[in-house]
């Protein structure tokens, strides 16, 4: 008779082999909005809207400069372009009053969720995880594959 852990490995590495799905998706970390104004727009959530913001954050590794909008159950990430290389500089080009950017949602294991995205042929932006706006490891998937929506990932 197999004693009950010896089962349990055995699931589980039955699993691994079959490259089963072995992380979570978690909550809705952030929606990522580009601003052509990062002062006004944060007085509009700050001082119209009533929210709490925090501080601006050059991050020139990312090519912008954050404000985060602090909501009951998720944040705005307000973004604008840093330096001549910014990733959002085509976008704001096209938008120019702005605009919804990406999303982001929390997963509990980055390299187990950008593995299995790579195996379902969703496009990953960066090739290894990348430490974005709050410390964390994170990864984004390019928004043809995931219905029209730049969607980064992000280790919580
Ligand atoms: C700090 C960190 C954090 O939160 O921790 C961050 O968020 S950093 C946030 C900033 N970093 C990033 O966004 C990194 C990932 N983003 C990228 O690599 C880039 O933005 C791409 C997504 C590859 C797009 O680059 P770029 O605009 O130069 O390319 P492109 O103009 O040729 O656009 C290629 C196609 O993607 C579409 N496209 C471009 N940006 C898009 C967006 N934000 N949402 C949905 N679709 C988008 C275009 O319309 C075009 O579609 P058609 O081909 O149909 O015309
Ligand atoms: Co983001």
């Amino acid at each position: 008779m197999l004693s009950r852990r010896v089962l349990q490995s055995t699931c589980l590495s039955a699993a691994r082999r079959s490259n089963a799905k072995l992380w979570t998706l978690g909550r809705l970390n952030h929606v990522a909005i580009a601003v052509p104004d990062l002062d006004e727009s944060t007085a509009f959530y700050r001082d119209t809207l009533g929210a709490e913001v925090s501080g601006k954050d050059d991050l020139p590794e990312h090519g912008v400069t954050t404000v985060f909008v602090n909501l009951p159950n998720t944040k705005l990430e307000l973004l604008h372009p840093l330096g001549e290389k910014s990733p959002i500089a085509g976008f704001l080009e096209k938008n120019k009053k702005g605009g919804i950017h990406h999303i982001c949602i929390e997963v509990d294991d980055i390299r187990a969720a950008m593995k299995s995205c790579a195996d379902a042929g969703i496009r990953l932006l960066n090739k290894e995880p990348k430490i974005g706006a709050h410390g964390k490891p994170i990864v984004f998937l390019h928004p043809a594959d995931c219905n029209g929506v730049l969607t980064e990932l992000e280790e919580a």
